[in-house]
């Protein structure tokens, strides 16, 4: 089966894409962001296509893992090598039948049983949240805090992905509680400085390895 390796960071492009959010793609990048995110919104195929190739060019040669959040089409189109799908997105199970077993298929769950059905389908990894009230994302259910990620965990048998309102701080609780890693919006596109919150999601990540 021979799937990219999905490392314990996942970097998520800021959903406006264009240069600035390459930039913060590039240097997360070069920090040593193991996986990268295309989240983008509201652009036409076109826009998201476009963007999408820019972001694989970026991870290509550093070796980062790129995924396409949404658009299993989009991640075969410009040779992503994973797909995250939510629930208005296709489903697993028919994103495994069009993508076929090399590609990375990732879930969004927020509780055990939607966890061990997407898991059935064929799911890789499962992206579950908000761990934290976040503002990047509207119309999200409250906050599930570390205890209920760490309820997913223990459901499945492949990673789980924390996101939502997540920075280095929190990250030794969601580790401790279950999580194999975590996603981040705003801790890095939205830095000033993307490279220097990579290296400490990087950090805290490390320090904290089960
Ligand atoms: C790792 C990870 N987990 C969850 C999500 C959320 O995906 P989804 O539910 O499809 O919501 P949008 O990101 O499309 O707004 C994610 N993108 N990544
Ligand atoms: C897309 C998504 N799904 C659940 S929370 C979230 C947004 C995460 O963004 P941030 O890391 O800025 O809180
Ligand atoms: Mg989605």
């Amino acid at each position: 089966m021979n799937r990219p390796p999905l490392g314990p960071l996942h970097v998520l492009t800021d959903a406006r894409g264009g240069p600035q959010a390459l930039a913060a793609v590039a240097a997360a990048v070069a920090a040593g962001a193991p996986v990268v995110q295309v989240r983008a919104k509201d652009c036409t195929d076109r826009v998201l296509y476009e963007f999408a190739g820019q972001v694989v060019d970026i991870c290509r040669p550093a070796g980062a893992t790129c995924l396409v959040n949404d658009r299993v089409d989009i991640a075969l189109a410009v040779g992503a090598a994973g797909t995250h799908l939510g629930a208005d997105d296709l489903p697993v199970a028919a994103a495994r039948r069009v993508a076929g077993p090399g590609h990375l298929i990732g879930g969004t769950a927020r509780d055990p049983e939607l966890a061990r059905r997407l898991v059935a389908e064929g799911a890789d990894y499962l992206g579950v949240g908000p761990a934290y009230p976040t503002t990047t994302k509207t119309g999200l259910p409250d906050a599930l805090g570390p205890a209920r990620i760490g309820a997913v965990a223990a459901a499945v048998a492949v990673p789980v992905i924390a996101i939502g309102g997540i920075t280095a701080e929190r990250v030794p609780e969601l580790l401790a509680a279950g999580a194999a890693g975590v996603a981040v919006v705003g801790a890095v596109s939205g830095s000033a400085d993307p490279a220097a919150a990579t290296r400490q999601l990087l950090r805290a990540l490390a320090a904290h390895v089960r």
